[in-house]
């Protein structure tokens, strides 16, 4: 007999890493980032089984975010697992589905940040009392029950239930040999490590040749400070990892319009193969406008999209090309599964965002589902990796060869060190009471 599992406290912590010590993370618009997690942990009446999660922010604020899920936890505290996991959309149609909360939103902003931690706790606990890593558990799904985790609300005249069911039983027969790839050489890797813009030129290029030896095929730097020094930044990399290796720009939301387009003009030399949020997030025209201006260099954007909605309008107006889904910044893996599915129906490759505390941890999930079940191929496709902060998991990413080798252990792979979660709790940490004694 299946055993009963109900969430009895919902404990949340504010967990900050003073990573602009270092200016690691950097670039032209987040200035001074301290990578942060808003997170949290399902506690349950199983001692054995515990549902974490966490929402990533980039310091003041985060205390915010924590506040948005204690708001939440009145929704699932004295619930049982089972009544969520019978149907994993119906969940999130109740969790997104507040009818105060909702006003917050909807569906952005804090409390979709909030939502997203809460969420990825609850996919977190099931994967771990299924004993499988996240993205097993999903590629397991028979694609009925893979459908019935999405709340097509507000998309279907982008998807239906129909075409999603088709996509992914088109899918099932192959699904294992797909396995058997991922685990042998892993899902492809870039790395955005080496081109945080606060390092210098000496450091940006030790790490241009430790990345190349490590086996990165793909770099991607930080510009939109100033044009002539990110010419400058990109001849030095360019320098350093010659024109076999694809090279990408992230201009961090920086530029308007038109001054996007002019600027590429000048930075196309270098050869970039995509440009990451060149403008607003908000602004689908203005990034349909920059695509075809800037064309056939693609557009990256979806670090800041929202939700589903926004990554619906990105796509059908084409003003992406390529998909940058971020594991918290949408309401956790239900929205990513309807967002995985309009990229995949329009042919759209998803290369998820990962800069920041644990983002490396959840999207090798994401984009392994993709592969096996989604959208089945690999090409044009890379996940991000930047090498900071692993040693705080129980189940750190594992990179080999430039790859991502896929989870083994059970669960979403984001359970923090609990010496990690109390030495860096923010203001009271053991970290943050030196640093805000010195101060
Ligand atoms: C502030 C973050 O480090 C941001 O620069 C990450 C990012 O844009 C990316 O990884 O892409
Ligand atoms: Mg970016």
């Amino acid at each position: 007999m299946k055993q009963t599992i109900t969430i009895t406290e919902v404990l949340t912590k504010d967990v900050r890493f003073p990573t602009s010590d270092e200016l690691d993370g950097s670039d032209a618009m987040n200035t001074d980032p301290d990578y942060s997690a808003a997170y949290v942990i399902l506690k349950t009446d199983h001692p054995e089984f515990e549902g974490h999660g966490l929402t990533f922010t980039i310091g003041r604020g985060n205390e915010l975010c924590v506040a948005a899920i204690e708001s939440l936890s009145h929704l699932i505290i004295g619930k049982t697992l089972e009544s969520f996991t019978e149907n994993m959309g119906d969940f999130w149609k109740m969790i997104t589905g507040d009818s105060q909360l909702r006003w917050l939103g909807p569906e952005k902003g804090v409390i979709h940040l909030a939502t997203g931690a809460v969420v990825n706790a609850v996919w977190d606990l099931y994967a771990k009392v299924e004993g499988k890593p996240l993205w097993k558990l999903i590629a397991d799904m028979s694609p009925e029950e893979f459908v019935r985790c999405v709340d097509f609300t507000y998309i279907t005249d982008a998807i239906t239930p129909e075409e999603a069911l088709k996509i992914l039983k088109s899918n099932e027969a192959t699904k294992q040999e797909r396995i058997d790839i991922l685990l042998k050489d892993g899902y492809p890797a870039y790395t955005t490590s080496a081109g945080w813009l606060g390092y210098s030129d000496d450091k940006m290029r030790r790490l241009c040749q430790e990345a190349k030896a490590e086996g990165f095929k793909h770099m991607k730097i930080k510009v939109g400070s100033d044009l002539q020094d990110d010419m400058r930044r990109a001849q030095i990399i360019r320098e350093e990892i010659g024109n076999d290796l694809q090279l990408m720009m992230d201009a961090n939301q920086k530029w308007d319009v038109d001054e996007a387009i002019e600027n590429m003009a000048s930075l196309k030399k270098f050869n970039p193969y995509w440009i990451e949020e060149p403008t607003s997030p908000d602004d689908i025209l203005g990034h349909a406008k920059i695509a075809r201006a800037v064309a056939p260099i693609k557009v990256a954007t979806g670090e800041h999209c929202q939700n589903r909605v926004m990554f619906k309008q990105l796509i059908m107006a084409d003003a992406l090309q390529i998909c940058q889904i971020d594991s918290c910044r949408v309401g956790g893996v239900n929205e990513i599964l309807a967002i995985l599915l309009m990229a995949a129906k329009y042919k759209v490759p998803v290369c998820p965002h990962a800069g920041g505390v644990g983002l490396c941890e959840y999207v090798q999930h994401l984009s392994m589902i993709d592969y096996i079940c989604v959208s089945a191929t690999m090409e044009d496709r890379i996940i991000e990796y930047v090498d900071h902060l692993h040693e705080h998991f129980f189940d750190p990413v594992v990179i080999k060869n430039g790859a991502y080798m896929p989870p083994q252990q059970p669960g979403y792979s984001i359970t923090m060190k609990p010496e990690s979660l109390e030495t860096y709790s923010f203001p009271n940490g053991e970290v943050w009471t030196k640093k805000l004694q010195k101060a």
